[in-house]
């Protein structure tokens, strides 16, 4: 398992150019199933989590290729095979994307429950719930979703209990080849949902409202091959703006959404940084200590709970006391005894952790808990008095394509440690 080994107290300068993002390429890719024609899918980030994606898919029986470094073409025509196992789902939970599609095309499908996760218990009965109002059979048995249906899905309206992204995804690709129309009702507005709903779209589906709380889907037969881009990924970018933030830092984002992230930079704005942004970059210039902000997670447009890690971390090395308070899952603060280690004044209270900024944070030895969560423990690292090692990095490898490198490329001293 590698580690980080940071030396804190450089303040971070220049350019770093954003990967696609995570949670848009995987259900763009997973919806390569819904076609036998082959899809080309460009900016795919160079994750783990695309790893497991790729290999899932070909445990369907799916050709995945990479054409170039970030462009990766699937053609589904070849799937046989219609389980998810265990052994993938458990190293990612987004395997559940795979539901919908493989229903939707062949019918039937099996996933194993995803269960729960370092952040919270996640449950997916809305997924199943959506699907049964689609006219799917669904039972689960030793540990999987066994789901079928003779001849199409149904089009159904569906109001979601709660907003789910995967959720919305999930039902959104099986109603794009069911027969008559859907409408979800309460569903996710990320920005992630619009680029799953162009690319869609770009395949012949017609998804309308996307970005909205209502989705309607006119069901057709089939779907065709096509080229997408994947959209930037605006909690990477998040992250090394926070970064540049905390070191004081001067840092321009390429190939960054400022549309995607409204909710983020008015809050690192409150904190005191100067923010300046094009259409596809976002600069920031810090020159003084941050100013500590309240931060209340909730879907979007609201601040992201993704990026909650990364501001507890901002907070706790600001001027004065905050409170971040977490609305989305019920353990996701697993960072907060990890920054306690480092110095951090912290104090949890049901959902809220409560900071009073200090001025320095001193170097421990780490554990990464869960991917944001390391990302808040790298940045607390950049600006500790002493060294850090971050362990469990295979955390952070799911969702930041070559985070030392970019880091590195910025001035930050850290350096991958390999342990077997
Ligand atoms: C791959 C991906 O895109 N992951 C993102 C996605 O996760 P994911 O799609 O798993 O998160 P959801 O939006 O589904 O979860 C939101 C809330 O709904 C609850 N819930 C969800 C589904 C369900 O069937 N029943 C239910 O009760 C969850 O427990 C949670 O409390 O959105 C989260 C919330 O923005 C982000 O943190 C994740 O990075
Ligand atoms: C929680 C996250 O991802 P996942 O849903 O894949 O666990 C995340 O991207 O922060």
């Amino acid at each position: 398992m590698d580690s980080f080994k940071i030396n804190g107290g450089n303040r971070l300068n220049g350019e770093v150019t954003i990967s696609g993002a995570k949670n848009a390429a995987l259900p763009i890719l997973m919806a390569g199933i819904l076609t036998d024609q082959k899809v080309q899918i460009t900016n795919v980030p160079r994750l783990n989590d695309i790893n497991t994606t790729i290999k899932l898919l070909e445990q369907l029986g799916a050709q995945v290729s990479w054409d170039a470094e970030n462009t990766l073409s699937i053609t589904a025509g070849s799937i046989d095979q219609h389980v998810a196992s265990y052994e993938l789902v458990k190293t990612m939970r987004a395997s559940i994307l795979v539901l919908g599609p493989l229903l939707a095309k062949f019918g039937h499908a099996e996933v194993s429950l995803p269960g729960g996760c370092a952040i919270g218990a996640r449950p997916v009965d809305l997924h199943i719930q959506g699907l049964k109002q689609m006219g799917a059979t669904i039972d689960v048995e030793q540990g999987y979703i066994k789901a079928k249906i003779d001849g199409r899905l149904q089009g159904a309206t569906i109001f979601m209990d709660t907003v789910s992204v995967t959720g919305t995804e999930n039902l959104m690709m099986a109603a794009a080849l069911a027969e008559g129309t859907t409408v979800i009702e309460n569903a996710a507005r990320e920005p992630e949902i619009v680029d799953l709903a162009d690319f869609l779209n770009a395949m012949g589906a017609k998804v309308s409202g996307a970005g909205s709380d209502t989705l309607t889907i006119e069901g057709v037969p089939s779907l065709n091959g096509t080229q997408h881009r994947v959209m930037a990924d605006r909690i990477e970018t998040g992250t090394f703006l926070v970064a540049a933030a905390v070191t004081q830092g001067h840092v321009k984002c390429l190939n960054a959404d400022p549309k995607a992230l409204d909710a983020v930079l008015s809050k690192l704005q409150e904190a005191g940084a100067n923010i300046t942004t094009g259409d596809d970059w976002i600069e920031l210039n810090m020159t003084t200590r941050p100013k500590a902000v309240n931060v209340k997670t909730a879907p979007h447009p609201a601040f992201p709970t993704d990026m909650q890690a990364q501001f507890v971390t901002l907070n706790v090395l600001a001027e004065g006391s905050a409170h971040v308070t977490e609305t989305i899952f019920e353990n996701r603060f697993m960072h907060v005894p990890e920054l306690q280690r480092m110095g951090a004044n912290i104090a949890l209270e049901g959902n809220t952790a409560i900071t009073t900024g200090v001025t320095e944070l001193n170097g421990a030895q780490v554990m990464a808990t869960d991917l944001r969560a390391s990302a808040s423990l790298v940045i607390a690292g950049l600006v500790a008095s002493s060294e850090t090692q971050v362990d469990r990095i295979y955390h952070i490898d799911r969702g930041y394509q070559h985070i030392e490198d970019k880091l590195q490329a910025l001035g930050a001293d850290i350096t991958r440690v390999k342990t077997s």
